[in-house]
């Protein structure tokens, strides 16, 4: 069956899990569509929230396909279309429920299995996550939603108390940061098939970030526990 009349299927289980389960709170990660932000955003229960990722709030399917295939927009569910994503970003504008928080779904799929024939599906996003999402937010104009959006609503849903930890995004006139086209990380996979000295060491492999090469005007500049002196 095509994937995205699929996606759109599963809205029909979803309402059979609901009624079935009248107590299960679901969340539904990573929306992508405005379907899906519209049935979030409508539905009567208050059992039912979403996650939304950075890059289905910084992309659309243009970034994945024009001027040539680029698998390291490649996640799923798969990008959208600039109305799914603004669609999508007006719900949380208009999210007076708690009902859509961050899940970043971070994949480190290592370079060679993105930029493959049969490339893994995922974007890396765990190295500047917040600043990611903070871009987002500054964009759209919903900079007031982002604490709500990444502290408050998750803990909120799942009854838990927020964290006591602090952190603070500091908003530069230059960009601040460049995301770097690759990291190095110790591959567990490409360590057990290589032999000797390279087996010793633990091989490395290389991971490359999302929206590597891009500049950021976003940083974190400190995290703390609310209980320690500044
Ligand atoms: O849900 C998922 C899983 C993730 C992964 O590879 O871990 N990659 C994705 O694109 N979506």
């Amino acid at each position: 069956m095509c994937m995205i009349v699929k996606s759109i299927l599963f809205f029909t289980s979803c309402s059979q899990f609901e009624k079935r389960f009248p107590r299960l709170r679901i969340v539904l990660e990573h929306i992508s569509t405005a379907f899906g932000a519209e049935w979030v955003r409508r539905n009567p229960s208050n059992r039912l929230a979403a996650t939304v990722t950075p890059q289905h709030l910084l992309c659309n399917r243009n970034d994945l396909l024009v001027g040539g295939l680029k698998p390291h927009y490649y996640c799923l569910p798969i990008l959208k279309s600039e109305r799914d994503r603004q669609a999508i970003m007006d719900a949380i504008r208009n999210d007076h429920q708690g009902r859509f928080f961050l899940g970043s779904d971070s994949a480190p799929h290592v370079r060679s299995r993105k930029e493959s024939a049969c490339a893994s599906a995922g974007c890396f996003t765990a190295l500047t996550t917040l600043e990611l999402y903070a871009e987002a937010f500054a964009n759209a104009g919903i900079l007031d939603r982002l604490e709500q959006f990444a502290s408050i609503n998750g803990a909120k849903f799942y009854g838990l108390e927020p964290s006591e930890e602090r952190v603070e995004l500091v908003q530069w006139s230059e960009p601040i940061m460049q995301i770097p086209e690759s990291v190095l990380v110790q591959d567990k996979d490409a360590s057990e098939t290589a032999q000797g000295e390279e087996a010793d060491a633990g091989a490395a492999s290389e991971l490359r970030p999302f929206w590597a090469g891009s500049f950021l005007t976003w940083s974190v500049e400190r995290i703390s526990s609310s209980t320690m002196k500044p």
